[in-house]
């Protein structure tokens, strides 16, 4: 497997990447490296420590008072990065960020696609195409996953992020090392994610049981049993959605899908808890996606946003839709016919929201995933931006994230 070369600034893995037209090839992955859970500042860490090892009966009490108004006082999110949304007196600051204009998304009827009628199989791939250059963003509805399995994802999603604080981190082979929360290389409000993730690579979602001395595998079968179901599922779509969009631009042969492995390709399950200082808090950075095709899941509380001919506009949610967008490799991929597009989510004083995330990350025969993830880290450290991005305006400082470079925006 050859290294990845440094190329010159503006022209940099991006062009090359631009150039080349891949023949699948096997890919080898490195695991992300395990999340540091403490980068607290020490007058913090004393009561963080007590919240981190407060006992059910301590949650549930917490719970409940978060139910008669009392809430935040005393979550990791608000001890941890409390300080950020106060100014030098100790007020509150305030600055809102809630007043984009909502969009409608284009929508496509995947229907279509399985048509016996060829012009209506071609107005629908002509449609996917025109979204992912002019938004770089779409809704699917028609897309073969059920509802059922959809809200079993959910409710599975939703107890595994009830587990108390420190379970988290540390609870089972499944999960290890596949939580982070927060920010923890944030300064600022404006470089930080008022969110949650388990990252989970599809190898282990798919690797079974098989460490039996390892009690806390028995906890997660049903979520094991949800993600492997949920996964399948979504994996062939973003397969067939990569794959039309790629015969879109006339590559027939061998389509980057076919080169993604399980251990190439991640979910993400999101958690955005409640904020408190929801006006000027992010739920997620602006950020492009690194990967090839995102698939998103999105409950119904809204708070994603774009990037549209340089105003962001919210996403309204929208039930039966999953949400396509087109990231970076896909982008270089199709020599800049298809958009990654700048995305945000806003947090949310009023109520938790979550999502779940599909990246397909197919390699190449010249380089691996994590290769091309350390290349654009470099880009970033070295030039403020990952290279070739349209916008260059922001001012960045990314940190890589297996599928994806924060870039810390110019928004404050
Ligand atoms: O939660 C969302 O709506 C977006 C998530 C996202 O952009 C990501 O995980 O990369
Ligand atoms: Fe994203």
């Amino acid at each position: 497997m050859k290294s990845v070369r440094r190329a010159p600034p503006k022209q940099g893995l991006w062009r090359r990447l631009a150039n080349f037209h891949p023949p699948p090839s096997a890919l080898s992955f490195k695991r992300p490296s395990k999340y540091s859970l403490n980068p607290h500042t020490p007058y913090l860490s004393k009561r963080l420590e007590h919240l981190l090892t407060e006992s059910p009966a301590e949650r549930e009490r917490e719970r409940k008072r978060e139910g008669h108004g009392r809430i935040y006082l005393r979550t990791p999110f608000v001890v941890r990065y409390g300080e950020f949304f106060r100014d030098s007196s100790g007020r509150n600051t305030s600055r809102c960020l809630h007043n984009e204009r909502e969009c409608e998304l284009p929508l496509v009827d995947l229907g279509g696609l399985s048509s016996d009628d060829e012009r209506e199989r071609q107005t629908c791939v002509a449609a996917m195409a025109e979204a992912s250059s002019a938004w770089g963003f779409f809704q699917v509805v028609n897309h073969g996953i059920s509802r059922e399995l959809l809200e079993e994802m959910r409710r599975e999603q939703k107890s595994l992020f009830e587990m108390p604080f420190e379970r988290k981190s540390s609870c089972c082979k499944l999960l290890n090392g596949s939580y982070r929360w927060g920010t923890p290389t944030a300064t600022r409000a404006s470089q930080l994610n008022w969110s949650e993730a388990f990252h989970i690579p599809l190898a282990n979602i798919c690797e079974g049981n098989e460490d039996p001395s390892n009690g806390d595998e028995e906890e997660f079968t049903s979520l094991r049993e949800a993600m492997e179901r949920f996964a399948g599922a979504i994996s062939e779509l973003a397969a067939t959605i990569a794959g039309v969009l790629a015969g879109n631009l006339g590559h027939r042969g061998k389509l980057p899908a076919e080169s993604c492995s399980k251990a190439s390709c991640f979910l993400r399950l999101n958690r955005y808890p409640r904020c408190p200082f929801s006006q000027e808090a992010f739920g997620l950075v602006a950020h492009t996606d690194s990967d090839f095709i995102t698939v998103l899941h999105q409950d119904q509380v809204g708070g994603l946003q774009l990037m549209k001919d340089s105003n962001w506009v919210a996403v309204r949610p929208n039930p039966d839709a999953l949400i396509v967008n087109i990231g970076d490799l896909f982008q270089a991929w199709s020599n800049d016919v298809y958009k990654s597009v700048e995305h945000r989510v806003l947090a949310c004083s009023e109520k938790e929201r979550y999502s779940v995330a599909y990246f397909m990350c197919p390699s190449f025969d010249s380089f691996t995933f994590g290769e091309y993830r350390r290349q654009v880290q470099e880009d970033v450290n070295a030039t403020g931006q990952k290279i070739g991005l349209p916008d260059s305006s922001a001012s960045s400082s990314g940190r890589p994230d297996c599928c994806q470079i924060y870039r810390q925006s110019n928004i404050r």
